[in-house]
Parts: C-alpha cells; structure tokens; sequence
C-alpha cells in the first residue's frame, strides 16, 4: 500500500500560491504515474476545486460542527461544500495548545464530521513535559486524547505528532516512531502518520518505521518542490 503523504500549509500560501503548487505538485505526480493518496491542507481563503489528474485532495485545516451559523469567524460546512471538500484536519496540536481547543469540543467536532462523511485525519501527540515523564505517562496522554473518539471510523486517519517535534528541526528517532506507533496501533489499526520536523532528508528513514503509513507535513511542505522530493522518495520506496 502506497504511503499518504499529507501537506499541512498552516498559516502560508495564498490562493494564487496554492493554486500554483497543486497545478505543479498534479504535472509532477501525473508524470511520474503516483498512486498515492496525496492530501493538501491549505489555507481557508486558498480552498477552491482543484481539477487534477492525480490523486490530490483537497481538505480543510480546521471547520465549526455546523451547517451555518452564527459563529462568527468560522467556516460551516455551507462554506466547505461549495469547494467539495470532504477532509478536514482535527485535534491538530495547534488547535489544541494555542487556539484552546478542549478534547470535548474536538470530540464534538470529530463525531459531527464523521457523520457528514469526511476524511478526518486526527492528531494526537505529546508535549514535552509528557514525553521526559516517561512511556506510560505518554501511553496515557495519548489515550486521553482518543477520549470520545471513533479510532475504529472507516474513513480515520491518524497522525502522531509529538507536540516537541512540531517546527523545532528536532525530529523523534525511528526508534521512538516505532514504539509510540506501536502503542497507538492497539488503539486504533486505522492509517497512523507521523508528524513534526519531517524533511526530504529524514523522511526515507521515518517511511521505513514499521508501523508508520505515511507522513504529515508542516514546513518542509510549503516548497513544491521539497513536497515532490518527499513523494519521489515515498514513490521509490514503494517500488
Ligand atoms: O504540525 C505539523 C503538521 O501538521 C508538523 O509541522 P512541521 O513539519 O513544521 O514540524
């Protein structure tokens, strides 16, 4: 099974920006003849449809569990829609610790999303403090963050993104991968990704982690062409 590569674009890129690297990101992927899944997070302003030969899709960073409303600042899937976007990223760490997300209200937005069918690629991952208290104090962070959520939804993937790891440089070794992967795929055999400090330089090593199905990207894919070396090296992999 080919590896899913997922590019999280955060707070980069512009429509016109996005729109050029997906139309550069499609030529590539087409040409090489990828079958992977290739996910693309950008910005809300930079949400549209994407005609592409390859697999590319498109989904959404963050969204309110609402049809439309009044929640002022927000996007409803009213707005998702009009794009066709049926992914959308949740629990992601940053949501979490700077915009203050609780497990509840992730929990809510996760079982809503569900409902209306999306791909949801759900993170989980630890700080540091979490991390130097030693592997059961991981275990059970992680554990209290699949709190009220389907990790047996058919249309889940996972991604464990070690809050430390996330834009530091300072990736978690393939040792670490494995054995954290290891404990979150007893609870959940759905996808699992690996996030933070991913780059064209380590990524063939973390793709090769037993229990590792792929990588979420911060950084290193906001360039095309770093996001097309790490699916060159996913693709060679592969074969
Ligand atoms: O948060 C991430 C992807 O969602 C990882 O970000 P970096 O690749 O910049 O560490």
């Amino acid at each position: 099974m080919s590896k899913i590569l997922a590019a999280n674009f955060k707070t980069n890129h512009t429509r016109a920006s996005t729109r050029a690297y997906i139309e550069a990101l499609d030529a590539h992927l087409d040409a090489s003849g990828y079958k992977g899944e290739t996910y693309i997070f950008p910005p809300a302003t930079a949400l549209d449809r994407f005609e592409t030969k390859a697999d590319i899709r498109i989904g959404a960073q963050n969204a309110y569990p609402t049809v439309k409303g009044s929640f002022t600042g927000e996007i409803g899937l009213e707005q998702l829609g009009e794009f066709g976007i049926g992914t959308i990223l949740v629990g992601h760490s940053e949501r979490r610790h700077i915009l203050g997300e609780s497990q509840a209200f992730i929990a809510q937005k996760y079982a809503w999303f569900k409902e209306q069918g999306f791909t949801i690629v759900y993170c989980i991952g630890e700080p540091l403090e979490v991390r130097e208290a030693g592997d059961d104090a991981v275990r059970r962070y992680l554990v209290d963050q699949c709190e009220g959520i389907d990790t047996a939804y058919e249309k889940l993937i996972l991604a464990y993104e070690p809050v430390w790891a996330i834009g530091t440089g300072r990736t978690a070794t393939p040792e670490l991968i494995e054995q954290t992967h290891a404990v979150i795929k007893r609870l959940s055999d759905r996808p699992l990704l690996y996030g933070g400090s991913v780059k064209p330089q380590n990524i063939a090593d973390i793709l090769a982690v037993p229990g590792c199905d792929g990588a979420l990207i911060g950084t290193a894919s906001w360039d095309v062409e770093s996001m097309v070396s790490m699916l060159e090296t996913a693709m060679r992999d592969e074969k």
